[in-house]
């Protein structure tokens, strides 16, 4: 009989431990059209505790999700209670507007991010001049209804309301502006999302080069699923227009620095989800063509739609 618990509470620990992560897309291009800039919702397949990673659009996301039969919820509840918060990897608007404006709606919830991003919000957005004052801090009156969760970088912290724990790391965004990542993992799996970010060459930091050493056992392990990385303009953009982005050049510019700590061959089949295309003229097309046709790392790219749930296995 004891046996028999004791197996039952493998199985049950065992299924516990192995949740697949979902992401669903609510906005996924970098500038122009505002109806769908960068959010990514996360969270354990089988639940609904989700993490917004960034808060570009909300709304239209949601609703294109519904349309899609990603969600079967109304949309107040989606965005009140299926949301348990907000991680914001820095100051733009195309990483934030989403959750300001509907704020009002909104339920009580964390903003997790480092303090530039956090003074950014509080400083420029959540005033009377701005908006109105939905957090627990800054201009009077304090409305109270966010809370600012100012993450150390590289300490793990718990993300509220999933199993989730999360690790910022910061980027550079035009040196000296700084942007962030997060690495949002379970027991079984793990996620690093990224801000917008330069490559290190260009930006003149290491903050890339410090991220792939601190990620390289979880790649090594088979731990991380998937790299959520920006590739904002194709390769025909020149290096000073850059703005702190990442072209499919640079891509492999930084893929190859995190290969020769992985080791070449263990980043083959490794997926990353294509980020932050910006969808002017014929960005879009050059950049999947650009990524897939010059491909040295055998990376599996996947380029996100809107509303459209990822299951990563
Ligand atoms: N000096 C500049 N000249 C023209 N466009 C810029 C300049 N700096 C920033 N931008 C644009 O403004 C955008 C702000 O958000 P992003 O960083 O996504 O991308 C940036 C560029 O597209």
């Amino acid at each position: 009989m004891k046996k028999y618990l004791l197996t039952i509470g493998f199985t049950i620990a065992t299924i516990a431990f192995s949740q697949n992560i979902q992401i669903v897309p609510l906005g996924v291009y970098g500038g122009s059209n505002e109806s769908n800039l960068s959010s990514y919702l996360i969270a354990e397949e089988s639940t609904n505790n989700y993490l917004a990673l960034d808060a570009g659009t909300i709304y239209s996301g949601i609703n294109k999700a519904i349309e899609n039969g990603t969600f079967n919820e109304d949309q107040n509840k989606i965005l009140r209670d299926y949301i348990k918060g907000y991680f914001i990897s820095h100051g733009h608007l195309d990483h934030l507007s989403g959750m300001i404006i509907n704020s009002p709606e909104d339920s009580n919830k964390p903003i997790y991010g480092i303090s530039e991003t956090i003074s950014v919000l509080k400083n420029k957005y959540f005033t009377n001049d701005a908006w109105a004052n939905f957090a627990n801090e800054g201009e009077s009156p304090i409305l109270n209804k966010y809370y600012y969760k100012n993450a150390e970088i590289g300490t793990p912290f718990t993300i509220e309301g999933t199993n989730f724990t999360g690790t910022i790391y910061e980027l550079s965004h035009v040196n000296p502006l700084k942007s962030s990542a997060i690495l949002v993992e379970n027991d079984s799996n793990a996620v690093l999302y990224f801000g917008d970010t330069g490559a290190d060459r260009i930006e003149e930091t290491k903050n890339l080069t410090t991220i792939w050493k601190a990620i390289t056992p979880k790649i090594k392990s088979g731990k991380l699923k998937t790299l959520m990385l920006e590739v904002s303009f194709s390769n025909s953009q020149p290096e000073k227009l850059l703005f702190g982005h990442l072209t499919p050049k640079l891509i492999n510019e930084e893929l190859g620095e995190l290969g020769k700590q992985v080791g070449k061959n263990k980043l083959k089949g490794l997926t990353i989800i294509v980020t932050h295309i910006k969808p002017k003229g014929d960005n879009e097309e050059k950049i999947k063509e650009e990524l897939l046709k010059y491909n040295p790392y055998k990376i599996n790219y996947i380029f996100p739609k809107q509303g459209e749930k990822i299951v990563l296995k």
